[in-house]
């Protein structure tokens, strides 16, 4: 049985979104990323290497949250282990998340911005990494989840 309603609510319009699917509840994949921004407003890419999932794509730094972890705790490490960079989750401010279908998963990735840290960022795990305005991220190929993010950045900062 649909649990849809089948009347189309005038100030709303119709409801395009999928309809629930049946079967097994879908895995969330919990992900912390971070606009780090500089002194002139840029924030950092990062370039995911190949032989991992989106290689190649311009992405947040950050990843996955361990069990146990808090978010922000996951960044300050994800930090330290992908840029050689250390803050503090007092320097990590709340601004956006991205919620997207992913590889038989549902991304939940939960955006920071942070403009206190300590030490030079180098792409010890990206291929490379750039510094960009957020108005300049529209022409660059980034995941599908991170597009959203873009305008909301751009409004932001
Ligand atoms: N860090 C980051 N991950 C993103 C972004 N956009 C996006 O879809 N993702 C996805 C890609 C991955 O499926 C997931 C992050 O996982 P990851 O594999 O990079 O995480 P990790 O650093 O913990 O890596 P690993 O230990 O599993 O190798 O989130 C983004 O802007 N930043």
């Amino acid at each position: 049985m649909s649990l849809r309603k089948e009347t189309v609510d005038p100030d709303l319009g119709p409801d395009i979104s999928p309809a629930p699917t049946p079967g097994p509840p879908v895995p969330l994949l919990h992900v912390v990323a971070v606009a780090l921004v500089d002194g002139d407003g840029r924030v950092l890419l990062q370039q995911r290497p190949p032989g991992k999932s989106l290689a190649g794509l311009w992405e947040f730094p950050g990843g996955k949250i361990d069990a146990g972890e808090t978010p922000e705790a996951a960044l300050v490490r994800e930090l330290e282990e992908e840029l050689g960079i250390a803050t503090h989750a007092s320097c990590l401010a709340p601004a956006a998340f991205a919620s997207e279908p992913l590889d038989g998963k549902h991304l939940v990735m939960l955006l920071y911005v942070c403009r206190k840290w300590t030490g030079v960022p180098q792409a010890r795990h990206a291929t490379a990494l750039q510094w960009l305005r957020p108005a300049q991220m529209y022409g660059v190929a980034m995941p599908k989840a991170d597009l959203p993010l873009i305008g909301l950045l751009d409004a932001l900062l």
